[in-house]
């Protein structure tokens, strides 16, 4: 069971909304943390069980940061909307910057979603198993 972050920008929440209903049957298979107002829609939308932090610019980017930090988040799907001003832009470089720090599969549109969600069913994230262990251990 992998921990998975979902977060999408406003313009790009219908599409994230899309990305949850078509995959729904490989999500529910594992733990999903949101930003606040992603989180509430993808569940609204898929009744699938998500543990929500606060919204993005009130620092829910930086919450999601933060289990990255202890290596906690095995996954991050980030529909970013890349046309858009956004308060808290410092916020989300963190987050793409932590997820380069930890090695943690980022995925920052549906099209390398997609492939996320292929390469998970085949299993090509077992390798954070190794991570989840050296987590225990500590
Ligand atoms: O702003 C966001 C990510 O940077 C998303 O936050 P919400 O899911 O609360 O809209």
């Amino acid at each position: 069971m992998m921990k998975i972050a979902l977060i999408a920008h406003d313009k790009k929440k219908p599409e994230m909304i899309e990305f949850a209903i078509a995959y729904k049957y490989i999500l529910e298979k594992h733990e999903l943390y949101a930003t606040g107002t992603t989180g509430q829609k993808v569940m609204e939308a898929t009744g699938l069980k998500v543990h929500r932090f606060q919204s993005g610019p009130l620092g829910g980017d930086q919450q999601i940061g933060a289990m990255i930090a202890s290596n906690e988040m095995d996954m991050v799907i980030f529909m970013r909307d890349p046309l858009t001003a956004q308060p808290h832009e410092p916020d989300v470089n963190a987050l793409l910057r932590l997820s380069d720090v930890y090695r943690i599969p980022l995925a920052t549109n549906m099209a390398s979603a997609e492939i996320l969600m292929h390469a998970l069913t085949r299993g090509e994230f077992h390798w954070r198993e190794l991570e989840h262990l050296k987590n225990k251990q500590k």
